[in-house]
């Protein structure tokens, strides 16, 4: 199996590729709704965040307001990192889940939209890694466009997580997003071809039909060095 890194900076345009991928029928596993079910009232995440950081993160019916606690973790690097540290564990076994579940399915190529990919680690699962690129104007207009967010939480966030440019260089394959949505799909019609290409050996046999022949060529050489042996054996006793 192929398992495609998608990733880039708040806003820089990774849910738009997703959804350029979807539609090419490519599963995409997304980090983000992983995060939100590990927050969800009840579920093991929750109970170490509301542990850790109090009644004061949750509404009325008891869920974390989202809101609230961003407010804190964005402009506090110490309270982020606890949230992140409590979090982790939760979240990467979420990603696990969905990837046994696609692997399952017989799924050839997937793409993981992990925004922490570099931050958390986990880019070594992945190859290629994509960057979703723009350069910081632009990402900060976006997502004070989107989020209608003051320009200096927006920039908070922005600084939460590791240079878009340093990602850049970490890339095997850049999507530079400062043009408009249909340069965007244009550039993204030759990544599509790159990451349908033929799985190689090693993709081929960590994928759910590489796994099953390797199965039925061990099976068929029990069988058959049974078959040998006893013939052997045998012919040694006449
Ligand atoms: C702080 C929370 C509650 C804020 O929720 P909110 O609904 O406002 O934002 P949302 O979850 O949609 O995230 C929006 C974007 O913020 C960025 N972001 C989220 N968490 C972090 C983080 N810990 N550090 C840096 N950037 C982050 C990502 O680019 C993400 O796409 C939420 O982001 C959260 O639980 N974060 C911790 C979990 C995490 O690490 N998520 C990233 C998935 S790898
Ligand atoms: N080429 C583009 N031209 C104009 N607007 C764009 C372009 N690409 C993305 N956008 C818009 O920019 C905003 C951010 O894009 P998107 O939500 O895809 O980013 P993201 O990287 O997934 O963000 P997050 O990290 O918060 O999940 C959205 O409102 C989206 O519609």
């Amino acid at each position: 199996m192929r398992i495609v890194g998608l990733t880039g900076g708040i806003a820089s345009g990774k849910s738009t590729v997703s959804n350029l991928f979807k539609s090419h029928g490519i599963p995409v596993v997304d980090a983000d709704r992983v995060a939100r079910d590990v927050l969800k009232k009840d579920t093991g995440g929750y109970k170490k965040v509301a542990a850790a950081f109090g009644d004061d993160i949750l509404q009325v019916n008891g869920e974390v307001d989202r809101a609230k606690l961003g407010q804190i973790v964005f402009s506090d690097p110490a309270k982020r990192q606890l949230l992140n540290r409590l979090l982790a564990p939760y979240i990467s076994s979420g990603i696990f889940c969905k990837i046994l579940k696609l692997w399952l399915r017989g799924c050839k190529v997937i793409v993981l939209d992990i925004p922490l990919l570099f931050e958390a680690k986990m880019d070594k699962w992945t190859k290629p890694i994509i960057v979703v690129w723009v350069d910081t104007e632009i990402q900060l207009r976006r997502l004070m466009a989107r989020d209608g967010s003051s320009e200096e939480d927006a920039r908070n966030r922005i600084n939460a997580q590791m240079a878009l440019d340093l990602k850049r260089t970490k890339a095997d394959i850049v999507i530079d997003n400062t043009g408009s949505l249909e340069e965007l799909e244009r550039q993204f019609q030759k990544v599509l071809f790159q990451v349908t290409r033929p799985l190689t050996w090693t993709e081929f046999w960590l994928s759910r039909q590489g796994a099953f022949m390797a199965l039925i060529s061990i099976i068929i050489g029990v069988v058959l060095g049974k078959k040998v042996y006893g013939h052997h054996n045998q012919e040694s006793q006449n």
